[in-house]
């Protein structure tokens, strides 16, 4: 039955997904996006100087939640969400009571296809969730989910059903997400290159997970996406993502769940300064050396049925095993614990009132 042209067509997941964005700048660029965002609730983790206004444009149904709020709310557990640094977008995921998550960085704006088309990037996320992931047996077809592609020959029946999918990893147009190292030498480059493919990480691959165009399944991973310690006082920036991503796939691929990267694209403006990302990520860069083969060997004992058992025998192998690499993976192993401490806090049953309900959280339906 055709639909009537002037009804507006229910967004997809409309009440079962929320928008989180990070932010210690402004939010003008949900004006672009508001086509694709305006029926969807957003959370807004306001970072830096809790006193600052953030103007939310008009029309949007939100919560905005700066720094009071977060100790506020978490109490002593607000240690583990940082401060000054994009990791404080976590908190949202935490907040959340929906099933699916999308967090988009503010400097990220619609971007268009190679006819021109504006992309709905939260749509494709949306379609990339839904389906399957194919991590036991790469699909030379890449997706064959999507429409026009199939499992090719040679694929084999038995696992043509693939996996659940836990994340959908979107790219970026123009200012691609590069290290302080690489954008000091390439100021001038530009990801100009279209690439139309959506693949699954392969089960027993690590991926440079990046939070600008990021989507997931929080009641499949959530306690996962735990963003670490980052910023203020911290000796590492910039590496938020990166170890949420390490940390995420290594339970991902225990507990038989899939992992998206290619579509949709977003077009991301600002080049953060390269020398102050070199200040940030400099021990990221030696610690990175370490980190990759710790998560390559790692093994997860198979009674850890659950993302938060897994988690936690993580946290302890990172204690013990990265924690002679530098005192801060013991920091940072701690604060693994007292997340998912703060998690179940916040979304145990009998937990306390809805959020909204509590004094402060500014929220505008
Ligand atoms: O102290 C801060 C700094 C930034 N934010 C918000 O986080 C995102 C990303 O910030 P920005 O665009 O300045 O950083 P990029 O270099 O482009 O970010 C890439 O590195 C990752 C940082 O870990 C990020 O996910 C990648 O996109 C913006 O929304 C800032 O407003 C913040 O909240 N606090
Ligand atoms: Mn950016």
């Amino acid at each position: 039955m055709a639909t009537a042209p002037s009804a507006k067509l229910t967004p997809l997941l409309k009440d079962e997904l929320d928008i989180v964005i990070p932010t210690i700048r402004n939010l003008d660029f949900l004006e672009m996006w508001r086509p694709f965002f305006e029926q969807y609730h957003l959370i807004i983790v306001q970072d830096g100087d809790p006193s600052k206004k953030i103007r939310v444009p008009d029309g949007f149904d939100y919560q905005l939640y700066n720094r009071n709020d977060v100790n506020r709310i978490l109490g002593s557990k607000a240690s583990c969400i940082s401060f000054k640094d994009s990791a404080c977008r976590c908190f949202g995921y935490l907040v959340s009571k929906k099933k699916y998550i999308f967090t988009i960085d503010d400097d990220c704006f619609v971007a268009k296809d190679p006819s021109g088309k504006e992309i709905n990037a939260l749509e494709q996320h949306i379609k990339n969730l839904l389906t399957p992931s194919t991590t036991h047996f790469f699909n030379t077809l890449y997706d064959p989910y999507r429409e026009g592609a199939d499992f090719v020959r040679g694929y084999p029946f038995s696992l043509r059903e693939g996996v659940p999918t836990a994340v959908s990893h979107g790219l970026w147009l123009n200012i691609p997400d590069y290290d302080a190292p690489t954008q000091l030498v390439k100021p001038l480059e530009r990801n100009t290159r279209y690439v139309d493919a959506v693949m699954t990480v392969p089960k027993g691959t690590l991926f440079p997970m990046c939070g600008m165009n990021l989507a997931f399944d929080r009641e499949l991973i959530g306690p996962a996406m735990y963003f670490g310690l980052m910023g203020d006082g911290q000796p590492i920036g910039r590496y938020d993502d990166m170890w949420a991503g390490w940390c995420m796939k290594v339970i991902c691929d225990h507990l038989g769940l899939g992992v998206k990267t290619g579509l949709p694209y977003i077009w991301h403006s600002k080049a953060s300064n390269p020398f102050v990302n070199l200040k940030k990520e400099y021990k990221g860069i030696f610690w990175q050396e370490k980190a990759i083969p710790f998560f390559q060997s790692v093994s997860l004992p198979k009674e850890c049925s659950s993302v938060e058992k897994c988690y936690l025998a993580l946290a302890g192998e990172v204690k013990s095993k990265l924690g002679e690499v530098d005192p801060y993976f013991i920091n940072l192993a701690d604060a693994m614990v007292t997340w998912i401490e703060a998690w179940n806090m916040v979304n145990s049953p009998g937990e306390k009132p809805a959020l909204t309900s509590l004094p402060n959280a500014t929220s505008k339906k």
